[in-house]
């Protein structure tokens, strides 16, 4: 990886108590480009250690070093001496707080939801567009910032589908149609979350917000930097419809997805070229690499995208550990008679879907020159 730092960068997390801030004290415990430094959280969990406010559910338990960092305040003061911020903030907070961390030219990679669509804020999915980190530099200079930058990463549904959708639109051209059903984890909701007599024997047809922010996160995801870095070209002629549910799954996305190439449309002149074969999608898949891959990023899998071999594949509780939980596992690729493809992915929300992908932007961010420690 180039652009090693000297030293490792200190990194302070916001909403560290929370599901999505238990997995990046997980994921950093032995980074090495980065180590847990400050943890903050609301004014229920501040002033006391880590260790006693924590209500703890990663299933590998965390150093007594982090049990007993005290929590703080989410304010910039305290996360002044940080090399970058980590953001799992809840989202009825996370507008605010991101934006004075921004104003206060600290670096910041979010999970939340409250600046994706913003029109100079970076919505990367690290293996599917790492070309729009370079839109930090319009930001920067927007905000009269020397260091500072925000860069979110995408809904945990979202992550899952564009990685695939990427690959698929680099070798086959642009999908007019794409048409997903997701089985979402109850992890997603957050702790204490979905009420185990909602979701016990159960499905439940409804994730409030969700099939709105897919729909709309995959135009920007898979569209493209404008030619002067000041923003984003939204893709236009994609259409997605999501569908989503909550199953009682504890981690990991499952998503039913179907897609129609623009290419198999009939043309003006009617022609028309065919769909690609499932042996052609396959080998796609399997062979699709990103920037991650090529930057040597440490928590790059080796593979974005693993094609499940077998035919009852990928499963939450089998597959979402592949690759560290940072890559997405497709299967059941088949021709769909309605539109042209089908297949079935699956992506660990609160890695890949969530802290993995941010720690992995900020990898990026750092290979890139984008991200330096405070004193370089
Ligand atoms: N879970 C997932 O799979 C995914 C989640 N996300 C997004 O990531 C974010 C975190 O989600 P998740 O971890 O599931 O949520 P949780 O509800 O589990 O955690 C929320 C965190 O926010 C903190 N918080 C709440 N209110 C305040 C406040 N007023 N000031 C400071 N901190 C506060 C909580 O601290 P305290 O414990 O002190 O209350 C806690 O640390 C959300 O924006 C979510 O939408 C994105 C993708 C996937
Ligand atoms: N809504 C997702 C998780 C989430 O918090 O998404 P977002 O960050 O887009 O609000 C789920 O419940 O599985």
């Amino acid at each position: 990886m180039s652009n090693l730092p000297a030293r490792k960068l200190r990194a302070g997390i916001l909403g560290a108590t929370g599901t999505v801030g238990q997995r990046f004290i997980s994921l950093l415990e032995s980074h090495p480009l980065f180590v847990v430094h400050t943890l903050g959280a609301s004014a229920r969990s501040a002033g006391q250690t880590y260790g006693q406010v924590v209500r703890w559910k990663v299933n590998v338990p965390f150093t007594s070093v982090v049990g007993d960092l005290v929590v703080q305040p989410c304010e910039p003061d305290r996360f002044r001496d940080c090399d970058v911020i980590f953001s799992g903030l809840d989202s009825s907070v996370a507008g605010e707080i991101e934006t004075a961390f921004l104003k206060a030219d600290l670096a910041v990679l979010s999970n939340a939801k409250n600046h994706r669509m913003a029109p100079d804020v970076p919505l990367i999915v690290p293996t599917a567009n790492p070309e729009h980190l370079a839109v930090v530099q319009h930001q920067r200079a927007r905000h009269s910032l020397k260091r500072g930058f925000l860069v979110t990463n995408a809904n945990c549904s979202t992550t899952g589908l564009v990685v695939v959708l990427r690959a698929l639109q680099d070798a086959f051209g642009p999908m007019s149609h794409v048409i997903v059903q997701t089985m979402q984890a109850v992890s997603g909701a957050g702790y204490p979350g979905v009420s185990s007599l909602d979701i016990l024997d159960n499905v439940v047809p409804l994730i409030d917000g969700e099939e709105e922010k897919m729909e709309s996160e995959v135009a920007k995801i898979l569209g493209s930097v404008l030619p002067d870095q000041s923003g984003f070209q939204h893709l236009e002629n994609t259409v997605v419809s999501a569908t989503c549910n909550r199953v009682a799954v504890i981690d990991g996305h499952t998503e039913c997805v179907s897609v129609k190439f623009a290419r198999s449309a009939v043309a003006a002149d009617g022609s028309q070229l065919p769909p690609p074969s499932v042996a052609e999608v396959r080998r796609v898949l399997a062979e699709y690499t990103s920037e991650a891959q090529l930057l040597q990023c440490v928590s790059a899998p080796k593979h974005p995208i693993t094609v499940a071999d077998r035919p009852d594949r990928p499963q939450p509780r089998l597959d979402r550990d592949t690759h560290g939980g940072n890559s997405v596992t497709v299967g059941r690729i088949r021709p769909c008679p309605v539109l042209d493809l089908k297949f079935t992915l699956l992506v660990h929300n609160t890695v890949l879907g969530a802290a993995g992908s941010s720690i992995l932007n900020a990898e990026l961010a750092v290979a890139k020159g984008v991200l330096k420690p405070l004193d370089d």
